[in-house]
């Protein structure tokens, strides 16, 4: 018999997953069906997302087979059945409090630091580089984790070894580089660029550093679609371009500049959206997604 969710406490919320309290050891980590789109939390849910994600973090954790903070298997008993599919029982560990960012391609916050300073940070980059550039190579680019609703502030390598040692900063970049280096030849092997992507890390009660939270998700990271990419230009992204584009089309009503809460999606919006998180998935792992667990 599996324990109601109501049964462990609730102690964090992100911007679409929540945070339980298993035990003393263990927490439950539950995707939503929540999407996120131009800093706004969208009110309709995108069916199947929060599957679709846990399953791409599992086999990430899998494919990557470096220590991670999975406690259980996604059919794990301590999962209440109305989650099974969309939870992770991990481990509870004493974080790092930095952001660890790989990015193999000049976009977002990125591209706003390399156009005013020539570097990301604090890694010189060459001139001449435009939106979506390949970067020569990939680049650890770390940042501190902002409150709810804010965006993360970037900062140096040197600044995130004042915070927790230059040891564990050169462990972080190594780990987070070579991560980011496994999952994006995986990508591009299956046709998806994995453009950049971000981490988190903490110590397990032996000291070891131990890769924690999602990993290699869309939420987590930037896919875009080999077959249409082009530098100079914003990529669309693999998975939330349908509903970037129904937002800023004159159907949708809404005016990205008015600071108001975005209307509601159309059905078939949310159902190609879900599409995509599943062609994402099964793309990626070469697996079905139909053989993923789902809850009551
Ligand atoms: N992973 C993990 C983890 C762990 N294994 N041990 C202790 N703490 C955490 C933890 C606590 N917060 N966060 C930030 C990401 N959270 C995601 C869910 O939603 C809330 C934000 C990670």
């Amino acid at each position: 018999m599996r324990p109601p969710l109501h049964s462990y406490p609730h102690i964090g919320s992100g911007k679409v997953r929540e945070l339980y309290s298993i035990d003393d050891d263990t927490l439950l980590m539950v995707s939503t069906d929540r999407i996120s789109a131009y800093d706004y939390i969208l009110d309709t849910p995108i069916p199947d997302k929060g599957r679709v994600l846990t399953a791409m973090s599992f086999f990430w954790f899998d494919e990557l087979g470096v220590p991670n903070h999975l406690a259980g298997g996604p059919e794990d008993p301590r999962i209440p059945a109305e989650v099974v599919g969309r939870a992770m029982v991990v481990r509870k560990l004493d974080m790092v409090p930095v952001e660890c960012v790989a990015r193999g391609y000049l976009t977002g916050s990125g591209l706003i630091d390399y156009r005013a300073t020539g570097a990301v940070c604090g890694v010189e980059l060459p001139a001449g580089l435009v939106e979506a550039s390949r970067l020569p190579e990939p680049i650890f680019t770390p940042a501190t984790k902002a409150e709810f609703g804010d965006h993360d502030e970037n900062i140096s390598f040197d600044q995130t070894a004042q915070r927790v040692g230059a040891d564990v900063a050169t462990r972080l970049r190594e780990a987070t580089l070579d991560i980011y280096a496994t999952g994006a030849g995986v990508a591009e092997s299956r046709g998806i660029i994995l453009a950049d992507t971000k981490l988190e890390f903490g110590f397990d009660e032996e000291g070891t550093l131990v890769l924690a939270d999602e990993v290699l998700t869309p939420d987590s990271s930037r896919y875009w679609d080999a077959q249409t990419y082009t530098e100079g230009q914003v990529q669309p992204s693999f998975d939330k371009q349908i509903v970037r584009n129904w937002l800023t089309s004159p159907e949708s009503g809404w005016d990205r500049s008015s600071g108001e809460q975005p209307p509601s999606l159309p059905v078939d919006i949310a159902e190609r959206t879900r599409a995509r998180y599943i062609e994402a998935y099964e793309r990626i792992s070469g697996r079905s997604f139909a053989d993923w667990p789902k809850g009551v």
